[in-house]
């Protein structure tokens, strides 16, 4: 979609026009930005146009990161500076394209490599970033760099699951959180950190101890317990892990617990006694959650595991381990690509407190390191989509919307994947329905293959087509269409013309033209056959007075 944006940065006051898009935008404007002072202190609005300076918010990279403004997170900081060289080869360039990026990309890449992301998930990355980054629209006062700095994070993001993935809770009687893990990735402190977790959300819990080849294990957990506050049931070494499951949940059900959390055995490496013991566990007390306690530090191969044990147990998510340590990342980015299951908890830390939920849009920030640019080109892309907006109203109001905007608008549908986002914005058409979305949405390609047979001409005066059946017949054998297909296709352009224009008149107190029977007007003609002679005579009237409103002759 080529962007009609006009993104005004006026240095004067005289450039803040009225409507509040672009008072929006003209408060953004650079030169207007207070000093660094104010940036530290994390002031909103022009400090996010600091951005648009060069570098990156007009500050040195040495100075963002001693003052703090750039929170980065240590793990990721070779991910960081890798992305960084990226950035910087865009300088001066005008928009984004296929050939500039390719060098940028390969920075890319080979950054998510040194992050221990495997070859195929970096692969994927890489292609689906360039191909979004090379569609995306140039907006106005944002640069190319930064646009792709937006690409990136929303990849990011998709690429750890996009929203956060809470923890499900059984509708009655006790939710059951079984941890699976090899040894040593911090199982039984996940256990502790998690009933910390929920009992701070006001959950009563009960620790099941089904470890029982490590006797440590029993009391590390019961020590555990204590410390958090927590019942600890145990029954020593000797008997089976699914009997202690299921009688520590039979005790947890008569105390009316709200969560049980059991404790299972680690090995050093996922072997078949392992796994049939959790599925022995898992079937003796059906848990809610079946979570895989993984270890960041092993990268991509943590990955690997969580999709492994996903297959042979059947797993809902994982907890990534000892994020706080010196592991590259790559696990983060890797699991739910590799496995399709969600991290829900991170641990970054070896106190109890040291758990918290995942989030894959907060991941991404750190990632980058650039939440201020981020934050900036959102806004921009705001201000952009609201002036389409406006100018598509005016185009709604002097009724010369045609097929160029439709087949815009058609496209913009297709890459924003909703077409609630673009009817949302023009006023009053937030009645229409999901279904009617989802159908439009459908639609959009089919129209597209006879829009773009159209002429010039044709899509910029659709009056052509509605009075012309040879064009409407050249235009249906040129896209491989019905003749009716066309005919409703340009029906349609009218209805929505006549429907918008009605309801915005209504807004605006105005009376508005019929030109409802436009539709059947070409229906009857097609249901003559072709050669008869008759349709235009017969209905010469209507069309007329049909068009003439179209064309803004009549009132
Ligand atoms: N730095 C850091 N250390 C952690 C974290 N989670 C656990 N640890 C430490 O990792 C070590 C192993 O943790 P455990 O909880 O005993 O691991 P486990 O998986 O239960 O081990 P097994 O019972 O042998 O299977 C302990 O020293 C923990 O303190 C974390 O998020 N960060």
């Amino acid at each position: 979609m080529e962007a009609t944006a006009t993104l005004t940065l006026s240095s004067s006051p005289a450039g803040v026009r009225s409507s509040p898009a672009r008072t929006t935008v003209a408060s953004l404007h650079p030169r207007r930005v207070p000093t660094p002072a104010s940036h530290l202190r994390g002031a909103q609005g022009p400090t996010a146009l600091r951005a648009l300076s060069s570098p990156f918010l007009g500050f040195s990279r040495t100075t963002r990161r001693r003052s703090g403004m750039v929170v980065r997170a240590e793990m990721f900081g070779q991910l960081t500076t890798g992305l960084e060289s990226a950035w910087n080869k865009l300088r001066g360039v005008d928009r984004l394209t296929k050939e500039n990026i390719a060098e940028p990309m390969r920075d890319i890449r080979r950054a998510l490599l040194e992050a221990d992301v495997s070859v195929a998930v970096a692969r994927s990355f890489i292609e689906s970033v360039t191909e979004k980054a090379v569609g995306t629209d140039v907006i106005r006062g944002v640069e190319p760099e930064q646009q792709l700095v937006k690409v990136v994070n929303d990849e990011l993001v998709r690429l750890m699951g996009g929203e956060v993935s809470d923890l499900v809770f059984a509708k009655t009687g006790p939710t059951v959180i079984l941890l699976a893990g090899l040894q040593g990735v911090g199982k039984t402190t996940v256990c502790a950190k998690l009933a910390f977790y929920l009992k701070k959300m006001g959950k009563s819990c009960m620790l099941i101890a089904a470890d029982v080849y490590r006797p440590a294990a029993i009391d590390q957990l019961t020590i555990l317990g204590k410390k958090v506050g927590v019942p600890v049931y145990s029954e020593g070494t000797e008997a089976k892990p699914s009997e202690i499951a299921k009688n520590g949940l039979k005790e947890a059900k008569s105390k009316k617990t709200d969560v049980v959390i059991v404790d299972t055995a680690g090995r050093l490496q996922v072997d078949k006694a392992m796994m049939n013991e959790l599925r022995e566990v898992k079937k003796a007390v059906k848990p809610t959650e079946v979570l895989l306690v993984v270890d960041a530090m092993t990268g991509q191969e943590a990955a690997a595991l969580v999709g492994a044990f996903n297959g042979e147990v059947g797993i809902t998510g994982a907890i990534l381990t000892k994020l706080d340590g010196d592991s590259r990342g790559g696990a983060a980015l890797s699991i739910k690509e590799v496995s399709g299951k969600p991290i829900k908890f991170v641990g970054r830390g070896e106190r109890v407190e040291d758990l918290e939920p995942f989030y894959p849009d907060r991941m991404a920030q750190r990632i980058l390191g650039m939440g201020d640019v981020l934050s900036f080109v959102e806004q921009a892309q705001q201000v952009m989509r609201q002036e389409e907006a406006e100018e598509l109203q005016k185009k709604i109001m002097s009724a010369k919307f045609n097929f160029n905007d439709f087949l815009k608008q058609t496209k913009a549908i297709a890459q924003m994947g909703s077409f609630s986002r673009i009817i949302g914005m023009i006023p009053g058409m937030n009645k229409v329905t999901p279904a009617q979305i989802r159908e439009a949405e459908k639609n959009v390609k089919f129209m597209e293959s006879m829009i773009n047979v159209m002429t010039a001409d044709e899509r910029e005066r659709p009056e052509l087509l509605a009075e012309s059946r040879e064009r409407r017949r050249r235009v249906a054998k040129d896209s491989g269409k019905t003749e009716q297909q066309v005919s409703q296709l340009v029906s349609q352009l009218f209805q929505m013309r006549a429907r918008m224009q009605k309801m915005m008149a209504g807004m605006q107190g105005k009376d508005t033209p019929d030109m409802e029977n436009l539709m059947e007007s070409i229906k009857s003609e097609e249901q003559f056959a072709a050669g008869t002679g008759q349709p235009r005579r017969k209905y010469g009237n209507l069309r007329r007075r049909d068009l003439d409103r179209m064309r803004g002759y009549r009132r």
